[in-house]
């Protein structure tokens, strides 16, 4: 399965790098692809070095003004104009998407799949792996929508959240 993941581009501490690590650990020993932004900056190049240790292919899909972050060793690497093409192009590589902790990029990229499931136009899982509940304030405001008529569709055909790594993984196969 290609997963793509979108997740910090800092380093960040133990709490949650280690379960970022998990996963990673877990995706590459199943023999999945990780398709991810290409960067081995922070969170997004521990995920990498983890999924390579374990086996796992890499696919980065880099924003040509960022190449110089760009990860050493990716099995294959794209390198697109713009953020816009870049989302596109992950979106399209990908067999499911896993949201992991991370900042305003990590939230452009989430809203963009899950208004193109809105429409229609992407049906592929997004799964959000919430650490430390880091997400529980997205997950309020969605819940919110779902409940108040602003969702088209309902919330868990949209988007779902896991506690840990490994329903991450049950979820995809479900
Ligand atoms: C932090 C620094 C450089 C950032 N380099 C990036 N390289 C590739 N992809 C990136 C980079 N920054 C953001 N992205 C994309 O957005 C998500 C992370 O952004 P966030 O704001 O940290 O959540 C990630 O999924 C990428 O696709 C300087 O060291």
């Amino acid at each position: 399965m290609n997963i793509c993941v979108f997740c910090s581009a800092y380093s960040l501490d133990d709490r949650y790098s280690a379960p970022a690590a998990e996963f990673a650990r877990l995706l590459g020993e199943g023999g999945h692809t990780l398709v991810w932004g290409g960067s081995n900056a922070g969170l997004m190049g521990l995920l990498a070095d983890e999924v390579k240790a374990a086996g796992g292919r890499l696919v980065g899909v880099m924003v040509e003004m960022l190449k110089h972050k760009g990860y050493v060793g990716a099995d294959e690497l794209v390198v697109t104009r713009d953020l816009a093409e870049r989302k596109a192009e992950l979106a399209a590589r990908a067999d499911a998407i896993v949201v992991l902790v991370g900042g305003m990029g990590t939230m452009d990229e989430v809203t963009e799949v899950v208004e193109l499931k809105k429409h229609g136009m992407f049906d592929k899982p997004v799964v959000v792996l919430d650490t430390e509940g880091f997400y529980s304030g997205l997950r309020t405001q969605l819940e919110r929508m779902d409940a108040e008529g602003f969702l088209p569709r309902p919330l868990t055909e949209l988007i779902t959240f896991a506690d840990t790594p490994a329903e991450v993984f049950a979820q995809l196969k479900a």
